[in-house]
């Protein structure tokens, strides 16, 4: 039999198709869905023997139907930012998660990326599955998003290109999220669908490190160290660590520790976890609390000195001591206040957090899950605290938030006033900072910065602030004095005494 030519066979095959085609139409026109995906699965297979190029189709539901996958919403995000320049028809949406109205592509929208010389072709589209009969469920739509490349770039694609599709896309949502702020306090939980630990509302604190009253170069220092620490990944992959990293925040009262907090939260944009130990049963409760939270965030035990004593036992109440000593008495209304929180969550049990437990929690395995954490510890009392708890490695930077300096108070007189330049009463407010007895917090200082009316202008908030430290000042005078009388104005222990209060003080 002789072979067919070149011109018989492309005719044969130009025939064939056009059949096929015409076949195809009739099926499309009058066929029932289930007779036309049938036939369309077989055709599939079919083209595939001509067709050099791939297709991948990325759903919006996966297999449970109630989770949007996650591969489908990076690709979404991928596209919005890569599509939004060549796309002629976009959607806006707000998205839950987003303040902001979001861009994506239309349904049946196209676009074109490149990726190492690749060109790869996106299109969004949907699968109407139509309504069964008898049913009360409307048609279903089936959103999904589908690439087409050449097979020559198979490997490249499905091995490099689409993770790097996914990694932009989870870092354009995380930039856009809404981030939230996170408690376990029974008292904030209300009933919902799916019973979590943390009951959440929008974090939208202000604070940033520019705003801080704080000494540049620490301010620095710290800045750095936090964006080293998320930048970080591959060199913890490296050295065999968790990705986390410990901050011991500590200092009296209204120095700023927890301003900072926000602070940090906003410089790298990660989410806050404000865990309350008071109100935590037990150390396997602490772990699920653990489990439940996400990666970029950071975890705040505020007030750790009241929530644990150091043999891992709550601490019964408040114990009153010196009621001349203000710190102490802050911390025991902090302590009562806890008390009262726990009481109020009708949680007859006693809570069993131990020493240990919380070790657990900060670098024991589960530490370990979710990755890009920070754990941050506030106190008003360092030194209580137990060395095991606060070593290096657990908690990494000791940063002490001390009173106002003579720079830490330009910053507030920029953010409050708008004095930028030198203004005539600074050397005044200069003087009076650094002197010895003078120590004024932050809060102090941004109080007497606060216009209390509307004619109140720099002038009138800076001679408010004088006045304050002097009356810091003279009361310090007279304590000092009143100490020295309670002593007898015993001769040698005096610098010892001396020492104690200051150190009490936080100077
Ligand atoms: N370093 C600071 N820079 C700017 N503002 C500050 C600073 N410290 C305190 N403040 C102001 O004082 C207020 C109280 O500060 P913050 O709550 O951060 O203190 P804290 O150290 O957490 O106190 P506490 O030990 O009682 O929890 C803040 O709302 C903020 O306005
Ligand atoms: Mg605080």
């Amino acid at each position: 039999m002789v072979p067919p030519t070149m011109t018989e066979m492309w005719t044969t095959m130009g025939s064939t198709l056009a059949s096929f085609m015409f076949i195809w139409a009739i099926i499309r026109q009058y066929c029932p869905y289930e007779v036309r995906r049938y036939f369309e699965k077989y055709t599939n297979r079919i083209m595939g023997c001509f067709y050099p190029y791939i297709k991948i189709s990325i759903h919006e539901f996966t297999g449970d139907r109630l989770k949007r996958s996650e591969a489908y919403a990076a690709v979404e995000a991928y596209l919005s930012v890569n599509s939004s320049k060549t796309a002629k028809r976009l959607k806006a949406e707000m998205t839950r998660d987003s303040n902001n109205l979001v861009l994506s592509m239309d349904e049946y929208e196209r676009v074109t990326d490149e990726f190492r010389g690749a060109k790869i072709w996106w299109v969004s589209s949907k699968v109407v599955s139509p309504s069964r009969p008898m049913s009360y469920y409307p048609e279903q739509e089936k959103r999904y998003y589908r690439l087409t490349f050449h097979k020559r770039y198979r490997e490249m694609i499905t091995e490099k290109y689409l993770e790097h599709v996914v990694r932009e896309g989870k870092e354009i949502r995380m930039r856009n999220r809404q981030r939230k702020l996170y408690t376990n306090s029974p008292g904030y939980k209300w009933p919902s669908f799916k019973q979590t630990m943390w009951s959440h509302i929008v974090f939208e604190h202000p604070a940033t490190f520019e705003t801080m009253a704080l000494e540049p170069e620490k301010k620095q220092e710290i800045i750095e160290d936090l964006l080293t620490f998320s930048k970080s990944k591959d060199f913890y992959a490296r050295i065999g660590k968790a990705w986390k990293r410990g901050y011991l925040l500590y200092g009296p009262p209204g120095t700023g520790k927890s301003t900072m907090i926000a602070a940090m939260a906003n410089l790298l944009n990660y989410d806050v976890y404000d865990l309350e130990l008071t109100a935590v049963k037990d150390n396997t409760e602490l772990r699920k609390l653990l489990i439940e939270t996400t990666s970029k965030s950071i975890i705040v035990i505020e007030d750790i000195d009241c929530s644990l004593d150091l043999t891992g036992q709550r601490k019964k109440k408040a114990e009153k001591s010196s009621s001349d000593d203000e710190i102490e008495k802050e911390k025991s209304d902090k302590e009562i206040s806890r008390k009262e929180a726990k009481e109020d969550s009708n949680n007859s049990s006693s809570s069993k957090v131990t020493l240990s437990g919380l070790l657990n929690f900060i670098d024991g395995l589960w530490s370990a899950c979710g990755g890009e954490r920070l754990i941050v510890f506030t106190t008003n009392y360092v030194e209580k605290l137990d060395p095991a708890l606060i070593r290096r490695g657990r908690m990494d930077k000791h940063i002490e938030l001390s009173y106002c300096s003579f720079k830490g108070f330009k910053v507030l007189a920029k953010n409050y006033l708008r004095v930028e330049d030198h203004h005539p009463m600074f050397d005044t407010i200069q003087r009076l900072m650094e002197e010895e007895d003078t120590n004024i917090t932050p809060a102090d200082v941004a109080e007497n910065l606060m216009p209390k009316s509307p004619s109140d202008d720099a002038e009138k908030c800076l001679t408010s602030l004088i006045q304050a430290l002097q009356e810091t000042k003279d009361e310090a005078a007279k304590r000092k004095a009143e100490e020295l009388k309670k002593d007898g104005g015993g001769g040698g222990d005096d610098d010892d005494d001396e020492h104690e209060l200051v150190k009490g003080k936080y100077c």
